[in-house]
């Protein structure tokens, strides 16, 4: 039923909900509540998804991991940064391998 479903489907219902009022949209509710509040739950998240995953509790895991996708979408709604940007930095970085990406942050100081 959700076999097409894509993060960018997802990206661009957060950015319809932002249109939203927050009773009707727990999206907007967070948007609203401003970053401090939005980065805190994004963070709960990544904790309780970290948690699952030491317990290698894979139900939990799945849970806890689209909660993390869900909060980092709207951390970047509020960021104003698109999702595409994201992706873009992701295909950029697979021109070299992650050993070579964390030596040039390094060189560039990051
Ligand atoms: N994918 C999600 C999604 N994942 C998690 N959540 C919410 O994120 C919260 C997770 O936080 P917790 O587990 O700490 O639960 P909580 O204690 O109720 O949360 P808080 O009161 O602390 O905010 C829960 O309220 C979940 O319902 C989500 N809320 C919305 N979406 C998607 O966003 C769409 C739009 O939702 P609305 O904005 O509500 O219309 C939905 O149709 C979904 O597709």
């Amino acid at each position: 039923m959700t076999k097409d479903f894509t993060l960018d489907d997802l990206a661009a219902l957060i950015a319809s909900r932002s249109q939203s009022s927050a009773d009707k949209s727990y999206t907007k509710s967070l948007l609203e509540a401003g970053v401090t509040r939005v980065a805190k739950k994004f963070g709960e998240e990544a904790v309780e998804a970290v948690i699952a995953a030491v317990a290698r509790d894979k139900v939990g895991l799945k849970m806890e991991a689209a909660d993390v996708l869900y909060h980092l979408l709207v951390l970047l709604q509020d960021g104003g940064v698109p999702l595409q940007d994201v992706i873009q930095e992701l295909a950029r970085r697979t021109q070299q391998s992650g050993h070579q990406e964390k030596a040039s942050r390094a060189s560039q100081g990051a």
